[in-house]
């Protein structure tokens, strides 16, 4: 990868998980990894622990964002957030909620601020997060506010999963099963599917993406026996597309869409909800795909995983889809550097 111009601004994630474990031994590996520079926004104290906790020799350096380029080389750049984190993996505490939350409010202003090229962040938990009072389903949701208070235009986000042999799309993401029929309108459908046109070509260098957009029910539909959204709902937004010059193909049966050959028609797929995307992307690159988010005025990845508790802390997690993560966070950032 040829050199950075800017680093990139890595949220701690939740203290108790594995955020701050694969981004140690990515660091440690950086050069094998072939990683950008990046900084990382937590307690630099609670890094030393955790890094001495896993006997990992990894030198961290506190920082400005400005000096994280230079620092990286010789030592893991941190920039310190206000008040100390205990290390105490295996458990998420709602009380240290507030700073994993600004740890991602610190990143996305940076970015916005031209600081940092993009945001790469660590598996926050849920749960704890909402018992702390936070207001947003996930990460996704939680970006697109803060990019609607910055009075930027694009302000949707749509979350993307980028895997070496898949990208795939949820329309419906953080909503349980049976709220997806109301919530999966064609207005949805199509906001969805010209985000994902427009960033496959800005941002991924695509330049006629195929899009192909999955049923919501068996088969389909089956012809409107086994359901009506597919022909009432989906079969017109995908004309729709199709009528503006967008390459879209559907409703396909989602249980047919996935495998090799079918992979080869198109460059991404559209699911209906969140676990019809996100099986098949976990299931072929479960330690390689990405999770990005579309539809903003930044770039932001993260590692497909969540915060596997119950190993942070005993060296076993995988940086691999942490790397992953900050590698596609540069292309997406500087599409110039795709080969
Ligand atoms: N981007 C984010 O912030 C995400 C957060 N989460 C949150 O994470 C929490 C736990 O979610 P789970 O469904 O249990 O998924 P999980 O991904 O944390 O764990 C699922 C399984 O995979 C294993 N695993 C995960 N990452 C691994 C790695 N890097 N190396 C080796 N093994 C690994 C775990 O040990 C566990 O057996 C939930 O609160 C969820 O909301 C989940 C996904 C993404
Ligand atoms: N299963 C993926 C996931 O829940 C990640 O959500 P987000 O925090 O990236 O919005």
């Amino acid at each position: 990868m040829r050199p950075s111009l800017r680093p990139l601004a890595v949220t701690m994630g939740e203290p108790g998980g594995i955020g701050p474990d694969v981004t140690l031994r990515a660091y440690r590996d950086r050069l094998e990894n072939d990683l950008p520079p990046f900084y990382v926004i937590a307690d630099p104290a609670f890094l030393t622990a955790r890094a001495e906790r896993l006997g990992l020799r990894v030198k961290l350096r506190e920082c400005a964002p400005e000096e994280a380029l230079e620092t990286f080389p010789d030592a893991l750049p941190v920039v310190p957030l206000d008040g100390p984190v205990a290390d105490t993996p295996g458990t998420a505490d709602p009380t240290t909620g507030a700073k994993v939350i600004a740890s991602i409010e610190r990143a996305v202003a940076d970015t916005l601020a031209g600081k940092a090229a993009a945001v790469v962040t660590n598996p926050i938990h849920k749960k704890a997060l909402y018992d702390a009072g936070f207001q947003h389903p996930g990460h996704t949701e939680f970006l697109g506010a803060l990019a609607r208070q910055s009075g930027a235009e694009r302000h949707q986000p749509v979350m993307l999963l980028a895997g070496p042999d898949l990208l795939v799309v949820p329309v419906t993401v953080h909503i349980p099963l049976s709220a997806v029929p109301t919530e999966l309108t064609g207005e949805r459908i199509l906001a969805t599917a010209r985000i994902v046109h427009h960033d496959l070509i800005t941002r991924f260098g695509i330049a006629k993406p195929r899009l192909a957009i999955a049923g919501l029910n068996p088969h389909a539909g089956e012809g409107g026996a086994l359901g009506q959204e597919d022909d009432q709902v989906i079969a017109p937004a995908i004309a729709r597309l199709q009528a503006e010059g967008i390459d879209a193909t559907g409703p396909l049966p989602a249980d047919t869409m996935f495998h090799a050959e079918a992979r080869a028609g198109y460059d991404c797929a559209l699911a209906m909800y969140h676990d019809q995307a996100l099986i098949p992307a976990k299931t072929l690159a479960f330690h390689e795909a990405v999770n990005a988010t579309l539809g903003l005025p930044f770039v932001r990845t993260s590692p497909d995983h969540g915060t596997a508790l119950s190993i942070a802390g005993t060296g076993e997690a995988r940086p691999d889809s942490f790397a992953a993560a900050v590698r596609l966070a540069a292309v997406m950032s500087d599409p110039g550097l795709i080969e």
